[in-house]
């Protein structure tokens, strides 16, 4: 099956895997706590606006993953000082879906959000997940291992996610049997402490 882009979000855990027919020559890079989706470098030439973004950027109160140019502000928010629900929701509002061919919906997540934030529920680090498609806006706290894609499990959905650990979580997605997996990486840890790790294939 192919799903397309995907996150997987947990309290202390999340990946991010980018699956791509049309646009399979990319890579996940790492600079510190930010992962950049990009064309490889004898990709061929594109003007899609879609292809190339942050798709990881860690925060003091969260780290954000997600499938397009909504991970920076989302991020912004949350060093604003933003309740986590309204930091994810607000730019997934305001962007709206892609307006590609497929109408292709954003997805994100905010990972070990700071158990202070007062829009989760949690004792310790709280999780939210979400997605903006043509009819839906979709922003919710989780408190398991979630999944969202942006096409066929297009609403949030428990995933059986085994790693605890940010580069075990980019590898694990990455080798999911989702079709025309290209680049992934994955978070873990809570506000203020996270480990991130990119996993491009053998
Ligand atoms: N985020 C990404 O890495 C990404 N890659 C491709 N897209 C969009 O999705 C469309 C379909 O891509 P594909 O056939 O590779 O699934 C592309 O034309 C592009 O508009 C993306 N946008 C959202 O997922």
């Amino acid at each position: 099956m192919y799903v397309g882009r995907f996150v997987v979000v947990g309290p202390e855990v999340g990946a991010y895997r980018v699956s791509s027919r049309s646009f399979p020559n990319r890579q996940a890079v790492q600079r510190d706590g930010t992962v950049t989706v990009e064309p490889t470098p004898d990709a061929p030439e594109t003007d899609n606006p879609y292809i190339s973004y942050n798709g990881v950027r860690v925060t003091e109160r969260g780290a954000v993953v997600g499938n397009g140019s909504h991970v920076d502000p989302i991020a912004e928010k949350l060093e604003l000082g933003y309740p986590a629900r309204d930091a994810l929701a607000e730019p997934l509002l305001s962007l709206d879906f892609e307006k590609d061919d497929y109408d292709t919906p954003r997805i994100a997540g905010i990972v070990g959000v700071d158990a202070e934030d007062p829009t989760t529920n949690a004792d310790g680090p709280g999780a939210v997940v979400g997605t903006v498609r043509r009819d839906a806006l979709l922003v919710e706290e989780v408190t398991e291992p979630t999944l969202v894609a942006t096409y066929e499990e297009d609403s949030p959905t428990a995933f059986d996610l085994d790693a605890t650990a940010a580069e075990a979580a980019a590898r694990e997605v990455y080798d999911h049997e989702f079709e025309h997996a290209v680049c992934a990486a994955g978070v873990n840890g809570a506000a203020g402490d996270f480990d991130v790790s990119v996993y491009n294939g053998e």
